[in-house]
């Protein structure tokens, strides 16, 4: 180690005991932005706990990768467990690794186009029911639409429409009670029979029965399938021994949890986008019209849908849904000149990364211009939305492909308008989500109607 190398500077305003809760609950997104004026990396404090926060997109491209050895996944996803057994972004070293492995397969981009029929067929059948001039609860649509999708996915089949509400809504009863334990200084509280915990107790059996249910109809006809079930079914380890059926349920409800709020809060804030920025929605309907043509929505033409690709990646920028990554320090790390104990909390927040000012020009503004080939590009590292390294989402592609259907079938048809007086507000739980995003629903064969008359 040269004689260069500190133990990080303290990020302003901790306070004795609580250190930097005040303002991590005042407003977590400011908070986190704040901190990359203090440092590449910054310690604060979570009550007496101290926690460094790494700010530069170099340091953070090599701690997930060069050093990813070095690190543990950390609390956040520790907490995550809440969900049951240890899955794939839980798992650890070389269990990781073979279920990694074991998964891949499902994921292959020949895979993901075959899939691009399904993902067409459900979100046709909820655009169906919606109509014209109603208001839309944007983000529980889309969450019950990209469950659908990754239901699809995972069992090549979707629950009626009463059931995939309850299981999205246990998915979020564990989520929030994952986040809220990862920020709080004491875990006394997490046995305890609080109402809380009851609800989370509560959320969980109907998670493992309803995708219990599923699973056990896979194992009485295992051929009948081709779908994640059955390829976790068909799974051997080294030793030729098959998972067992908590392991199957662990990993079909993780991929169900990571797989769909993520999908579903990225589409609510690209059509929120939309909403309030109308040149952006015309050039995206002329792309749409121009590509389909009216056809049906196929793999063949997701490469020409440029521009809708673009907003994708800009939405995936400003309104990435991660503000909390977390990692923990295996053994004494160097990470620039920051020298860090075995056992140190790390963090790092793709929602500030995305917004840092010295890595985007306006970065606040809604752009998907600066994508264009011919525009700079930010460093490596600066743009990182899915993460890097042997831990990277395993869904990246599942997720391009998919956020580009919706938003195509959606702009073929549809026009989502805001209602006056809306104001819509960053809400960082476990996603940074809309607060309250109700928009009107406007046919565009009526749109088109009403400005030629
Ligand atoms: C907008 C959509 C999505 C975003 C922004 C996103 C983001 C991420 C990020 C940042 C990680 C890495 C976490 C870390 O380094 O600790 C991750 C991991 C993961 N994601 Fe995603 N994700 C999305 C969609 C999906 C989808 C659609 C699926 C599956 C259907 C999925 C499944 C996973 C899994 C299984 C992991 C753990 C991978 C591993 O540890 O090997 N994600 N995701």
């Amino acid at each position: 180690m040269t004689a260069d190398a500190t133990t990080p500077p303290h990020a302003p305003g901790r306070l004795p005991a609580v250190g930097h809760l005040m303002p991590l609950l005042r407003d977590r997104l400011a908070f986190m932005q704040e901190l990359r004026s203090h440092g590449d990396v910054v310690q604060i404090g979570v009550g007496p706990r101290p926690v460094f926060v790494v700010n530069s997109p170099e340091l953070i491209w090599e701690m997930l990768t060069a050093q990813s050895a070095n690190f543990s996944k950390g609390r956040l996803f520790d907490k995550l467990r809440l969900f049951g057994g240890s899955p794939l972004p839980i798992a650890e070293g070389k269990q990781h690794l073979q279920r990694r492995r074991l998964m891949q397969p499902a994921f292959h981009r020949e895979r993901i186009n075959s899939y691009i029929d399904r993902m067409s067929t459900t979100a046709e059948a909820a655009l169906r029911t919606w109509e014209h001039g109603a208001r839309l609860d944007v983000l529980n649509e889309l969450q019950l639409i990209t469950q659908g999708v990754v239901m699809s996915l995972l069992f090549d089949s979707e629950p009626a429409r009463d059931p995939a509400q309850a299981i999205m809504n246990s998915v979020d009863t564990v989520f929030q009670a994952a986040i809220r334990r990862t920020v709080s200084p004491v875990s006394a509280w997490e046995g305890l029979p609080l109402p809380g915990n009851r609800k989370l107790r509560a959320a969980n059996a109907l998670l493992r029965r309803t995708v219990g249910d599923i699973v056990t109809a896979h194992r009485t006809d295992p051929g009948a399938h081709d779908n994640v079930v059955s390829l976790l079914l068909e799974a051997r380890d080294e030793d030729g021994r098959p998972l067992d059926d908590d392991e199957i349920l662990s990993e079909v409800t993780a991929l169900l949890a990571a797989g769909s709020e993520t999908t579903a809060v990225t589409m609510a804030w690209l059509l929120h986008e939309l909403g309030r920025n109308p040149d952006i929605e015309e050039r995206l309907h002329h792309e749409v019209d121009t590509v389909l043509a009216g056809d049906r929505l196929t793999a063949d033409h997701l490469p020409r849908l440029d521009y809708t690709r673009r907003l994708v990646t800009e939405t995936l920028r400003l309104h990435n849904p991660g503000w909390i990554v977390t990692r923990q320090a295996t053994v004494p790390v160097r990470l620039g000149t920051a020298l860090l104990p075995a056992g140190a909390d790390l963090i790092w927040s793709p929602y500030a990364l995305h917004r840092d000012p010295e890595l985007y020009h306006d970065p606040l503004r809604f752009d998907p211009d600066r994508w264009l080939p011919e525009r700079p590009q930010p460093p490596r590292g600066a743009y990182i939305p899915f993460g890097a390294g042997k831990r990277m989402c395993i869904g990246d592609g599942f997720t391009w492909a998919e956020a580009t259907v919706l938003t195509a079938l959606i702009a073929s048809r549809w026009t989502l308008r805001h209602t006056p007086g809306t104001t819509v507000r960053p809400v960082p739980a476990i996603t940074v989500h809309p607060s309250s995003l109700h928009m009107v629903l406007e046919a565009r064969e009526h749109a088109a109607a009403r400005e030629a008359a």
